[in-house]
């Protein structure tokens, strides 16, 4: 096995994006030590069943104790007070990232907590599912998915390598981008589209005339793609549309635009129009499809079994 890439790597927060980061540390020999924080007592015993890492914390500073790199995967509202916990515990030299869905509001948060001596490098992976919590983590999740890396700056051009480096080790491709670039694209590829499902659930469950059971015995497979999305976690989605409210509402403005002039066609019978819009979007779908980045592999990983190559002796590749 290769050199691992890191000695310590610290992760705050045991969710699906962090469990799924410390399944590819642990199954590639990414790091020799892999230690965890949580808040939960049952959440951290649940990782340490899961055999996530090799030392386990209730406190954030004891984890990030000598890390090479940390990494917050945390729901993005939390960001700064985690910030706050570790940052006098930080090793001079440290990198220090993040997974969060929204940059710009993590950058603000995070960043004057942070000592001059550690390297920020806020990130975000493109990947994910509805699930939540310690099992929901897999080692394929980032397999072919992109990671956006928003570098400040003034960040040392080397930490983000060295971060580039773990990213494409777990088979993710990586592009960098400011953090604000990153809001904006983030708003009108996954956010306004997480608060389209969220809506179209919430008003199918609302109806008067169509009952509850209805809706479930004779949905469609688009209307449960949408119940599918509708069940991701509260918080995390919570935080997502406060922290990156500019943006959501700026294409949120856009598309009810363009929705009247669609309720307009439909209203005046203009098929053409209707057609026309359709032959577009299709379009678009084939090129993602091309592009291999239609999401049904990526949820296929979750049905593979685990390995569980941490031995007495440590870590893989020790
Ligand atoms: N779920 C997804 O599909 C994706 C999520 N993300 C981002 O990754 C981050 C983590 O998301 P998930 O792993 O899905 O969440 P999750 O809900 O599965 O895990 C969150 C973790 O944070 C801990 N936590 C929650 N609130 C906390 C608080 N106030 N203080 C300290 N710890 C707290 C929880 O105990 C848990 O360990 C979020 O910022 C999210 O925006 C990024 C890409 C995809
Ligand atoms: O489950 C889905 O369809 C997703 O869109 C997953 C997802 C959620 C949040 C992100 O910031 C990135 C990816």
């Amino acid at each position: 096995m290769t050199e691992p890439l890191f000695d310590k790597i610290a992760l705050i927060g045991i969710g699906l994006i962090g469990s799924s980061i410390a399944i590819n540390i642990r199954d590639r020999g990414l790091a020799r030590h892999v230690s965890i924080a949580t808040r939960r007592e049952a959440t951290l015993r649940r990782a340490e069943d899961l055999r996530l890492g090799t030392s386990y914390h209730l406190d954030p500073a004891d984890a990030v104790r000598d890390a090479d790199l940390v990494i917050l995967c945390l729901p993005v509202g939390s960001c700064g007070a985690a910030a706050a916990a570790i940052a006098s515990s930080l090793k001079p030299g440290a990198i220090v990232s993040d997974v969060g869905s929204v940059k710009k509001a993590v950058v603000d948060q995070m960043q004057p907590h942070l000592p001059p001596h550690v390297h920020f490098v806020p990130g975000h992976p493109i990947a994910g599912t509805e699930q939540s919590g310690p099992d929901a983590g897999f080692l394929e999740l980032f397999e072919n998915r992109w990671t956006i890396l928003t570098p400040l700056p003034e960040t040392d051009e080397a930490a983000t390598e060295r971060l580039r480096a773990l990213w494409l080790a777990t088979g993710a491709m990586v592009e960098t981008m400011t953090p604000e670039h990153h809001d904006l694209v983030l708003a009108i590829v996954s956010h306004v589209p997480h608060l389209i499902a969220y809506n179209i659930v919430g008003t199918a469950a609302d109806l008067e005339t169509v009952t509850q059971s209805e809706v479930i015995k004779f949905s469609a497979s688009g209307f449960r793609d949408f119940t599918r999305i509708a069940a991701s976690d509260p918080t995390m989605w919570r935080d997502i549309f406060l922290t990156n409210r500019e943006a959501v509402l700026e294409m949120l403005a856009r598309f009810s635009e363009d929705l009247a002039s669609l309720q307009r066609a439909i209203r005046w019978g203009d098929g053409e129009a209707l057609f026309d819009l359709f032959t577009r979007t299709r379009a678009i779908r084939r090129s993602i499809v091309q592009a291999g980045q239609d999401t049904e592999e990526a949820n296929f990983g979750r049905l593979k079994p685990r390995k569980d190559p941490w031995n007495e002796a440590g870590a893989p590749g020790e």
